[in-house]
């Protein structure tokens, strides 16, 4: 089938298994506020499966997981907190391309949002430690907005903020999440295989193209979108 894709104006990216493979941090964040509650520790798996929807949902269900009471949740808020400030991006590394990936959308001379679910001061920190902070114009975090993704409010306004039309966005992610949003924000999307996709297949999700590192997507759009100036969207 041809596919038609637009001509991008902007990139929206996310950060959590798209940019950075943060998993070890949200384990050792977890274990450290569920000894401190003395509850049972959970398993890599679990973890790996259930973020990407906000540190909010993601103690929520790992209080539900290891039998915690739900009057546990500020605790566990508060300490998550305060370990994860400590721990930010010390067992995360950036994925291999990521750099590369970067560099060529850069080298388009087109604005990049960083748009993750983490809450924004966590992610300003860890793009900064991980020297990807001058990659992106803006960086809005699910602490930024009324509503997280899979909602499409959070890419709306970045798309506001950044001055460029939905259908010419183009997101980057890693999830069903990224792309559900992105599907009802009008933006094109394309998700990378080594995030975390709640345990589910990557392939399964509808998006207009899946790739296994960052630094294909910069070459697969030169290939597949017109390079056109005056190209109808
Ligand atoms: O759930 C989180 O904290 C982060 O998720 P995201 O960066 O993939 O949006
Ligand atoms: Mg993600």
């Amino acid at each position: 089938m041809q596919m038609h894709h637009p001509t991008p104006q902007a990139f929206i990216v996310d950060l959590d298994g798209t940019l950075v493979d943060t998993l070890g941090d949200f384990v050792a964040v977890l274990q450290r506020v569920l000894a401190e509650l003395e509850l049972p520790l959970v398993g890599r798996e679990f973890v790996e499966h259930t973020v990407g929807q906000g540190s909010e949902h993601l103690i929520r269900s790992t209080l539900a997981e290891v039998g915690g009471a739900p009057s546990l949740y500020d605790p566990a808020w508060q300490l998550y907190q305060r370990f994860y400030r400590d721990i930010n991006g010390q067992h995360a590394e950036v994925f291999p391309g990521v750099r590369a990936g970067l560099d060529a959308l850069k080298a388009l001379g087109l604005p990049m949002a960083c748009l993750t679910n983490k809450p924004a001061a966590f992610a300003r920190e860890l793009l900064a430690r991980k020297q990807l902070a001058g990659y992106f114009k803006l960086v809005f975090g699910g602490d930024d907005f009324e509503r997280k993704k899979p909602d499409p409010l959070p890419l709306l306004k970045t798309c506001e903020a950044l001055g460029t039309a939905p259908a010419h966005t183009w997101m980057v992610g890693d999830s069903s999440n990224d792309a559900r949003a992105a599907r009802a924000a009008g933006c094109p999307v394309v998700l990378l295989s080594h995030g975390y996709n709640h345990g589910q297949p990557i392939h399964a999700v509808d998006a207009d193209a899946v790739f296994d590192s960052l630094e294909e997507f910069p070459r697969w759009l030169d290939a597949k979108v017109s390079r056109d100036p005056n190209a109808r969207a």
